[in-house]
């Protein structure tokens, strides 16, 4: 069972063997509980009491699968289709400090090697010599190429512009761009976005722009979502360590509250660890 599946919470629920109004308190604890937030919980609940009295059922079993379809129907209200045909399409992975940014630039360069894709990555987060290496070394386990900054603390934008200068040169095909997590000065982090976007923008238009969120982060990170969201273009999520959360509500919180579509989702440390998103896969795993 995965880590994020409601199984635990809704065992009391399907001890009994009809629905009752304990069953719709446990129903309604365990999804406050898994970070769906208040709003979602509400609807969610009123929409299921009105199904099981349409369909005058009282067997929790038919419960479940109408949670399963319900949740199923809302995450796929939004296309998780990540966009990469253009030639090279780049994309930026944006996020804070420590939500797996770099972890998750590695295993997206596998994911797409792993396909046939040529990758070339570019650590543009250029303040800290350890985490350009760190990038490096992950993207030379995907078997993806790397641009490094020249010197420490060079400009952001100008190892963007040379990663995707490189991979028109060289002919590959993907360019996944670090940039810098630094929240400390929000105008600061999101004027250096900007630039970087707008620099590369030179040369191709911009794929995708990613952002990694936390998973067992909840609240904390639908706020670094709303500042991202608002100042840097994103058009998709990332949702990082929901191996180790409990908290698989978050997924539909994030992507109702933001509007934009989950793309992608981490479910471990290891280079194999992230896998395209499917709605229907993941309220299977949620719900059971
Ligand atoms: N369990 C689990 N751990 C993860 C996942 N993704 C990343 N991590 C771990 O989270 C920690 C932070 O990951 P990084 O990739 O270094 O995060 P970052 O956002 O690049 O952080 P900085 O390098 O500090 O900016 C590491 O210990 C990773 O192994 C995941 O999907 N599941």
């Amino acid at each position: 069972m995965a880590s994020f599946s409601l199984g635990g919470a809704l065992r009391g629920m399907f001890a009994r063997r009809t629905i009752d109004d304990e069953t719709w308190t446990d129903l309604e604890d365990a999804l406050i509980g898994a970070d769906f937030g208040p709003d979602v919980t509400d609807q969610i609940v009123e929409e299921l009491r009105g199904k099981v009295a349409r369909f005058r059922t009282t067997d929790p079993k038919d419960l479940q699968r109408m949670l399963r379809e319900t949740i199923e129907e809302r995450l796929a209200r939004l296309d998780p289709t990540l966009t990469l045909s253009a030639r090279p399409a780049v994309v930026l992975v944006v996020g804070v400090n420590g939500v797996g940014k770099t972890t998750t630039i590695g295993k997206f360069a596998k994911f797409l090697t792993n396909y046939g894709r040529t990758v070339v990555v570019g650590a543009a987060d250029t303040f800290r010599a350890a985490a350009v290496e760190q990038l490096a070394t992950w993207a030379e386990r995907a078997g993806a190429q790397v641009v490094r900054p020249q010197q420490a603390g060079q400009d952001p934008a100008s190892v963007a512009f040379q990663t995707v200068e490189k991979a028109q040169r060289d002919g590959i095909e993907i360019v996944l761009i670090d940039t810098a997590g630094r929240l400390q000065t929000k105008s600061g982090l999101m004027d250096e976005l900007g630039k970087v976007r707008r620099v590369v923008e030179k040369l191709e238009p911009v794929a995708e722009v990613l952002l990694v969120l936390d998973a067992t982060t909840g609240q904390n990170g639908l706020n670094q979502a709303e500042a991202f969201v608002q100042h840097a273009g994103v058009t998709g999520l990332v949702l990082t360590k929901l191996d180790g959360s409990a908290k698989g509500g978050f997924v539909l919180a994030v992507q109702e509250k933001t509007g934009i579509p989950i793309k992608l989702i981490g479910q471990g440390e290891g280079i194999g660890d992230l896998t395209g998103f499917s709605p229907s896969a993941f309220a299977q795993q949620l719900v059971g």
